[in-house]
């Protein structure tokens, strides 16, 4: 019996508002009828703020709520484009631009991430949202059309918090990122390092300056991005303060730049994955990737087994990451009597392959006979851009 094929399908969970149908078009360039994203987002979520303006103003929704200490991070709610499910052509810079993509990104003006998305897509309006959750939401509520999410960095390793986002939203990895970081050391304008006793930044940018901060005996500060950073050292015009930040956020805050390249591999790369709400129809015609994760039975060499599907069959592996499974974390064993209870976990695989490849057809299918669960995150095209 010929195996079946496990494709990535398209899911039937979109938060489509009733009001607000889509029209596609013959042409491809499916739209919307002007949609008020205020009448959109649940107002449970706590990171999007919604502003009513006065009649004759426009509507903004505001993805950020932290201080409005520079107002360049509202949003203009203009008719929002909504595009059918994508094929690995659209993907494609050479053949779309993103000029008339939304996508979102986790912090504010300046920040890796808002870079990273206009790598994807050069002409993109780039979309600021305060949490990684916002990010997810506004992909599924139809308010922007793509997320571009940080997952791993060849420094400071896994963004956990995407890989447990992935699993509770219903988003198709549709492409990624790699995207050199190189990060700036910035203080106010008169400040001398000598100065400074704390250095504020994301939590990652500090873990990848660890070696300069340590030398500099500063004290680390962790906040949202490192951009948001670089704007609070600026607009409190702090003086015991500095950031790790981009040059460019350094430019756009008015921070003057006292160390640069201060990670601690020259070669520091952040890969950042592209999600959508619908996936893209991977082909074999150049390199993809694909995205899976599954769970398991407890038992010897049970995850051995489960990866020697990819080994027998020449399929490179190139990430593999667990996480706990968090509504069911602890179980006790069934096969000793001394109440030892075990952690769940989920296993997050990357390998070389496309969905469209027989092999990795027949992988899966070989997976899934003994896996407990199994979800294809994305097939999409590597990135073998050189940052
Ligand atoms: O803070 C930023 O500027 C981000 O875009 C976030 C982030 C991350 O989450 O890893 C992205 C790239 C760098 O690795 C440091 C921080």
């Amino acid at each position: 019996m010929a195996p079946s094929r496990i494709i990535p399908l398209p899911h039937s969970h979109f938060a489509i508002p009733q009001s607000s149908p889509s029209f596609p078009s013959d042409d491809g360039s499916s739209t919307i009828p002007t949609l008020n994203p205020c009448l959109t987002l649940p107002k449970r979520y706590r990171n999007v703020s919604i502003r009513a303006f006065p009649q004759g103003e426009k509507n903004d929704l505001k993805m950020r709520t932290c201080a409005d200490e520079f107002s360049s991070d509202v949003l203009s709610n203009d008719t929002l484009h909504i595009q059918r499910p994508l094929s690995s052509a659209q993907f494609s810079n050479s053949v779309s631009d993103g000029s008339r993509l939304r996508v979102a990104y986790q912090g504010v003006r300046g920040a890796y991430s808002e870079s990273a998305a206009q790598k994807a897509y050069p002409n993109c309006e780039a979309v600021p949202c305060e949490q990684f959750d916002a990010a997810f939401e506004a992909v599924e509520r139809w308010i922007v059309d793509r997320a571009v999410l940080p997952i791993e960095n060849s420094l400071g390793g896994s963004i956990h918090r995407n890989y447990d986002l992935l699993l509770r939203h219903r988003l198709h990895i549709v492409g990624e990122v790699k995207y050199a970081v190189r990060h700036c050391l910035m203080a106010n304008y008169g400040i001398k390092l000598e100065d400074l006793k704390r250095v504020l930044s994301h939590p990652q940018a500090l873990a990848q300056c660890e070696n300069t901060l340590t030398r500099l005996g500063l004290v680390r500060e962790a906040v949202d991005d490192t951009a948001g950073a670089a704007k609070h050292v600026a607009f409190h015009k702090l003086k015991d303060a500095g950031a790790v930040a981009s040059y460019t956020a350094s430019e756009i805050y008015g921070l003057n730049i006292l160390a640069q390249d201060i990670q601690d591999d020259s070669d520091n790369v952040t890969r950042f994955l592209i999600l959508a709400r619908e996936p893209i129809i991977p082909s074999t015609d150049r390199p993809y990737k694909t995205s899976i994760v599954f769970s398991l039975e407890e038992g010897p060499g049970v995850l051995f087994k489960a990866l020697a599907v990819f080994a027998l069959r020449q399929i490179n592996l190139t990430k593999i990451e667990s996480r706990p499974l968090r509504n069911q974390p602890l179980r006790a064993s069934d096969d000793n009597n001394y109440g030892i209870r075990l952690f769940d976990y989920l296993f997050y695989v990357d390998f070389e392959a496309s969905m469209a490849d027989e092999n990795v057809q027949n992988a899966l299918g070989h997976l899934k006979e003994f896996a407990t669960f199994l979800r294809v995150l994305g097939s999409y095209p590597v990135d073998t851009s050189t940052t």
